[in-house]
């Protein structure tokens, strides 16, 4: 049997464990690196998710955070980053994570980091085609791409941000202005058509979506993407 003493220290240090004094954000006054719960230091990845606060941002902070190849993992948006940050770092994994909210922190968010996913910016509403979005989401992109050309040159950079045919000739662009253009570091995000083919193919041949490999290429806009279903 547990003494009661000791049952109540270890009621005190799970207490203390759900309910922190101070949320794992950078750059406020009362926390520092250091006083991260999660000490991590282990080798991995550093991965930094720019709107994290968002749709996408929040379920790919939690992939991300899942991943044991990931010690590390930033999170930044323009709002909400406290709240998601405190969400994710209460994950039982192995990667400390760190939120950084708005733009004075966005150098901090960035610094160190060997991959940067931006799915940061405003996504469309019915009736509207991606390429709607470009007049946002292109200054967005290009804000946060100065950021990566400044701090983490080295980083791949996953883009997310629609329109995504044109968000990725963006970024090259400030990439090539700063002298850190990597063709083999820039990709855009574009997975979904790949999985959205799989499934619907699946669907039709009354299969397992995992028995199918359905190669896509092209782009990312409604007349860009292009299931090669001769393939199947
Ligand atoms: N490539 C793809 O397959 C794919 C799939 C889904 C969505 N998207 C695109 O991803 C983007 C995000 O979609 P969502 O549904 O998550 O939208 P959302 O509105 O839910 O989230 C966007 C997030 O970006 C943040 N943000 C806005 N400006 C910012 C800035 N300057 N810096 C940092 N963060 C900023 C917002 O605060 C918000 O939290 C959209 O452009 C959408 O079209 C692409
Ligand atoms: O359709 C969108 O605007 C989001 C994304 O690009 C998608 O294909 O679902």
């Amino acid at each position: 049997m547990n003494s009661g003493s000791e049952v109540n220290q270890r009621i005190a240090r799970i207490s203390a464990h759900l309910h922190p004094p101070t949320i794992q954000m950078e750059g406020s006054s009362v926390l520092s690196r250091a006083s991260c719960r999660a000490k991590g230091g282990a080798p991995g990845f550093k991965v930094a998710i720019l709107g994290a606060a968002g749709g996408i941002g929040q379920s790919l902070s939690m992939l991300v955070k899942m991943n044991p190849l990931v010690s590390v993992l930033h999170l930044y948006d323009v709002v909400n980053a406290p709240g998601v940050t405190a969400d994710v770092s209460h994950m039982d994994t192995g990667a400390v994570v760190r939120g950084f909210l708005g733009q004075q922190q966005l150098e901090n968010a960035l610094t160190g980091m060997d991959l940067v996913i931006i799915p940061a910016g405003v996504p469309r509403k019915p009736g509207m085609t991606r390429d709607d979005l470009f007049k946002i989401n292109a200054g967005i992109v290009k804000t946060l791409c100065e950021g990566v050309a400044k701090c983490c040159p080295r980083a791949i950079v996953g883009l997310i941000s629609n329109p995504v045919n044109s968000t990725v000739p963006i970024a090259a662009e400030v990439f090539k202005k700063a002298g850190t253009f990597d063709p083999k570091k820039l990709l855009g995000v574009t997975t979904l058509d790949v999985v959205r083919a799989n499934t619907f193919v699946a669907e039709v041949l009354g299969i397992d979506p995992r028995e199918v490999n359905v190669p896509v290429v092209g782009g990312h806009a409604g007349v860009t993407i292009l299931p090669l279903l001769s393939q199947v």
